[in-house]
């Protein structure tokens, strides 16, 4: 009888916040070529000769604003996630980061140590895209094909519409919300809009309209259609009209141009339209992180507040709310139980 095991992914986050271990965390993740991807000779002359020379102290620094005894919050949280839905299933669980440790390769390991040879895996990212859940299933394979030959993997899809993740992320946005707010903002993480276009097998995605129609057969792979979804979901969910919300797209890097609006031009023009109360969600994160703590919670906070706005409301991720954790754990058996059928 094979025996199955539930691997959590996520992206990862340096070792520790000193200048040297950010360096190698920043070196791994830009010189992915789902992350930057540009030919390696210039990815390597973009990250490793100019990134990598100004970048790690500022972002040392900013880990250190959000870095707790535990470690790197979003570690931390995965750790969490792991532990609760540990006591929930009956198969082992671990968890791997994509860049960094605890690694794919390490996480595959602890589950093959305990006799399991096939794994459910979850890219923990409710969207899809290419610097995600591609680059994670890519890593995956390498190491299963390396090491692993003969474990079966199987991958939880992105879930940004499914309706107990819409239910789930509404309910926890809902308990959240200030009793009174001009505008509710979604932050997604931002791509360059390069990613987009390559992604798309049909070629049908212009990144204007079509993202927002009903069926455009790119949607599946157009990461600008999934948060635009995830949004109109919880939104109806939560009963508030569409003019009252906001959608921007926030931690662009280098001189490419990425997903607009910009979350941070986003929040300096808000109090100029009237809204001086504003709550806002980042939903391309399960956990909360550096780019939700530092990038939302305390800058994108002090621009708004700078720019006129009187109230700024931070909603937090899902983390390791009890509800959460159900959702992951129907993801996952959705997939455990695949491996029945085969
Ligand atoms: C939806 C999730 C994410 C997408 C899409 C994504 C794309 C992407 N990111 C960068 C560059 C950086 N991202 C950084 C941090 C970071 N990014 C995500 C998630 C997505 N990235 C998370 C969860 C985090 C936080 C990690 C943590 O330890 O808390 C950083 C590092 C931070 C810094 O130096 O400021 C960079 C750099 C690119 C280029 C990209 C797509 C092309
Ligand atoms: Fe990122
Ligand atoms: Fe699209």
């Amino acid at each position: 009888m094979s025996k199955k095991g539930i691997l959590l992914v996520n992206l990862g986050s340096p070792k520790s916040t000193d200048v040297k271990d950010v360096k190698a965390y920043l070196d791994e993740f830009l010189m992915d070529e789902k992350v930057i991807d540009y030919r390696w000779f210039f990815r390597s002359l973009l990250v490793q000769g100019i990134i990598l020379n100004t970048r790690p102290p500022k972002s040392a620094a900013a880990y250190k604003t959000v870095w707790t005894d535990e470690g790197s919050p979003l570690i931390v949280i995965t750790q969490k996630i792991q532990q609760k839905l540990q006591k929930l299933v009956d198969v082992p669980v671990e968890i791997g980061m994509r860049y960094a440790e605890p690694s794919i390769e390490n996480g595959i390991r602890k589950l093959t140590e305990q006799g399991v040879t096939e794994i459910v895996l979850f890219p923990l990212y409710p969207q899809y895209a290419m610097s995600t859940t591609e680059t994670v299933i890519d890593k995956a394979e390498e190491v299963r094909k390396k090491f692993f030959p003969n474990v079966k993997i199987n991958y939880v899809q992105p879930f940004y519409n499914r309706e107990i993740y819409i239910d789930c992320l509404a309910e926890s946005i809902r308990e959240k919300l200030p009793e009174s707010f001009d505008a509710l903002q979604f932050s997604y993480h931002g791509v360059p809009e390069r990613h987009i276009y390559k992604t798309d097998p049909t070629k049908t995605c212009n990144l204007n309209d079509c993202c927002q129609r009903e069926n455009n057969p790119s949607h599946q792979f157009c990461y600008r259609h999934q948060c635009f979804k995830t949004t109109e979901l919880v939104i109806e969910k939560l009963n508030i009209p569409k003019e009252k919300t906001v959608i921007s797209f926030q931690s662009r890097l280098g001189k490419d141009k990425w997903m607009e609006p910009y979350t941070d031009e986003t929040l300096e023009n808000l109090p100029k339209k009237g809204v001086k109360n504003l709550a806002i969600v980042c939903p391309a994160f399960v956990s909360d992180c550096l780019e939700t703590l530092e990038e939302i919670s305390v800058e994108g906070k002090e621009e708004f507040l700078h720019a006129g706005g009187e109230q700024f409301h931070y909603i937090p991720c899902l983390n390791d709310e009890d509800r959460w954790i159900d959702v992951v754990k129907t993801l996952c058996e959705e997939k455990l139980n695949e491996f029945y059928l085969v």
